[in-house]
């Protein structure tokens, strides 16, 4: 028997960000671990005219979730869904709500977070410092709670080139930011915002590092651990491999490239590519969150949940595979045939992007228009050529994360927990890992049905023809311009169509004396 999953028998918890891309598979691996479990606190908010009822029972109606239901039938009664909204003060819970959750939670998971690379700084320290504050300061009034757990990223301080695993200081207090926000108007903190990131890319990892410094400063006397994961991406082995549900990271530039789309990226193909699997992710996170409250660690301690110094993977050879599985599994309805490379330099990036994404998006829109019809593919070629640019920090250089805590926690597994709760990359297989990852996508991102793929292979033969067409058609109009506007093309033309000609006639008599 697991000593993690019997750990989680009976324990009240609760997580925020349930309906993310972590804590829905988060949420996955505790009800089929430990069907025994109290109940799980999510925080959720309306969205998309769903009311929580139905965000909730659209998860659990879910593929992810189809295992659950064979191990917990009552899960729909395990599961409850509180209304809280991270913008607000107090998370706008309810008193009742509040009441009983500071009353009965044991574990708390912190996934909740705005992972947008562009959000405003406001915006990301409402969600990514803030709220953690708040959820802190709920915390500190809970009589019964074992550990508070905070899933940060392993790229809050991707301006330093080697992290260890420890929280480093922000130039600024996360608490005078957190106040500062209160009265700057949004004119100043645009102004402010490239001084404060100083380094990082992004406010996004600017605020998930002040996260972490808050979590140290004010988890008090809490149980509190900090889990680093680099880029999550889809499921390796469990509840099945492939599972993902969103756009972010790789995921999206998979659709861009398999839809032909994305034609060129500016990456080095020797840089290491650290992806870590979600469910990886979700099996260290519990195992933390066991050995938290169990072993009571001081100081706080931080996990990175990396691939890179143990198995790792370039993004060269992730690439190629990439296109590899195109070919075994075209997606459908593709704009083009996918066919993508990296460019190394700027200049470079900026040719192809205006030769294979802008132009072919504004012929394509021309004949949209001839046709009637609305023009849409600029508009999706500069939102994907935005995307790819926030995207190129992390593909363009290598950090190194030391991962000397989650080693020691995988060695005080016992051997049943380190097989439940498997979080070794050193086992994962690259090549499989990202054939599964882009058929995955196609399920469960695009929605396409295996069976179609007879078809997509011929939408994507028909395209090969109309590309070779339109590339001889190109070819010939620009050599009759030539042709009409140069004495040296004419002169070129005729030495061709002379030597052609000569060669024919030698070949023809020097058959016939054979003969
Ligand atoms: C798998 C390895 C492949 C190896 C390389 C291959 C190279 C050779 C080419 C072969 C083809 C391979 C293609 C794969 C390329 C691999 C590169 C992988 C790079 C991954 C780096 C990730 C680094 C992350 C580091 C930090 C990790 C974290 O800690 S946080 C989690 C990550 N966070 C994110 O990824 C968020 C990023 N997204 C954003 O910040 C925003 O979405 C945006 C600012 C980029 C876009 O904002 P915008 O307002 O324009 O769009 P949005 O409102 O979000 O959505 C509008 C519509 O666009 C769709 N959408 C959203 N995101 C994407 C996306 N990334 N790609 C495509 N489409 C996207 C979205 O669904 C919306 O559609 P509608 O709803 O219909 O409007
Ligand atoms: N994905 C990745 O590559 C990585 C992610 N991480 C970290 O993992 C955690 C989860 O990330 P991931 O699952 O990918 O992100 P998602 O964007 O998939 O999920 C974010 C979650 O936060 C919730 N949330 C966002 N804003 C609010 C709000 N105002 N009120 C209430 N809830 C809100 C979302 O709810 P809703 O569904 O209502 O929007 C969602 O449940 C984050 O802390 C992220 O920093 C770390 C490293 C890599």
């Amino acid at each position: 028997m697991s000593m993690i999953a019997a750990f989680y028998g009976s324990k009240s918890i609760l997580i925020t960000g349930a309906t993310g891309f972590l804590g829905k598979v988060l949420m996955e691996k505790l009800f089929r671990t430990s069907p025994d479990l109290k109940v799980i606190y999510i925080l959720v908010r309306p969205k998309a005219g769903q009311t929580l009822q139905q965000r909730v029972f659209q998860i659990l109606n879910s593929k992810l979730f189809e295992k659950v239901k064979e191990v917990c039938p009552k899960v729909h009664e395990k599961i409850k869904p509180i209304y809280a909204d991270l913008n607000q003060k107090d998370l706008a819970i309810s008193k009742e709500d509040m009441q009983e959750l500071l009353s009965y939670t044991n574990i708390i998971f912190h996934c909740a977070a705005t992972v947008r690379f562009d959000d405003p700084l406001r915006h990301a320290v409402q969600l990514n410092v803030t709220a953690t504050q708040q959820l802190l300061f709920m915390a500190s009034q809970m009589p019964k709670l074992e550990a508070f757990i905070h899933i940060s990223t392993a790229y809050s301080n991707c301006n330093l080139k080697h992290i260890d695993e420890v929280v480093y200081p922000c130039s600024v207090e996360p608490k005078k930011i957190i106040e500062s926000m209160e009265w700057l108007d949004d004119a100043i903190i645009d102004e402010i915002t490239p001084k404060l990131i100083a380094g990082r890319p992004n406010t996004y990892t600017y605020t998930k590092a002040l996260g972490e410094m808050l979590v140290q400063q004010e988890g008090g006397n809490l149980n509190v651990a900090i889990i680093r994961p680099s880029i999550v991406g889809a499921t390796w082995q469990e509840p099945f491999p492939g599972w993902v549900d969103n756009l972010n990271g790789p995921s999206g530039l998979i659709v861009a490239a398999g839809k032909g789309f994305l034609r060129s990226i500016k990456a080095t193909p020797m840089a290491v590519a650290d992806l870590v699997p979600v469910d990886t992710v979700v099996n260290l996170t519990l195992a933390v969150g066991w050995y938290t409250a169990v072993h009571r660690p001081k100081p706080t301690l931080i996990y990175h949940c990396t691939s890179g110094t143990i198995n790792p993977c370039n993004w060269g050879k992730m690439g190629l595979q990439v296109l590899a599985t195109f070919e075994k599994v075209p997606f459908e309805r593709a704009f083009r045939r996918p066919n993508a490379d990296f460019t190394t330099n700027y200049f470079t990036a900026s040719c192809w992007n205006a030769v294979s994404h802008r132009a072919p998006a504004i012929i394509y829109d021309f004949y949209l228009r001839l046709t009637g019809r609305k023009p849409r593919m600029t508009k999706l070629m500069n939102r994907l050529l935005r995307t790819i640019s926030m995207l190129e920090y992390f593909i363009n250089q290598s950090w190194e994360w030391s991962t000397y805590n989650t080693e020691m926690l995988m060695s005080e597994l016992s051997p049943e927990d380190q097989r439940v709760f498997n979080f070794d990359v050193s086992q994962l297989n690259w090549l499989e890992y990202i054939e599964n990852y882009v058929m995955g996508v196609k399920k469960h991102i695009l929605k396409e049905d295996m069976a179609g793929i007879p078809e997509a292979r011929q939408h994507l033969k028909r395209l090969r023809n109309i590309h070779y067409l339109f590339n001889t058609a190109l070819f010939l109009i620009i050599w009759c311009l030539l042709l009409a506007r140069s004495q040296m093309a004419r002169n070129m033309w005729f030495f061709i169509v002379s030597f052609c000609y000569k060669f024919i006639s030698y070949f023809r008599a020097s058959r016939t004396l054979k003969i």
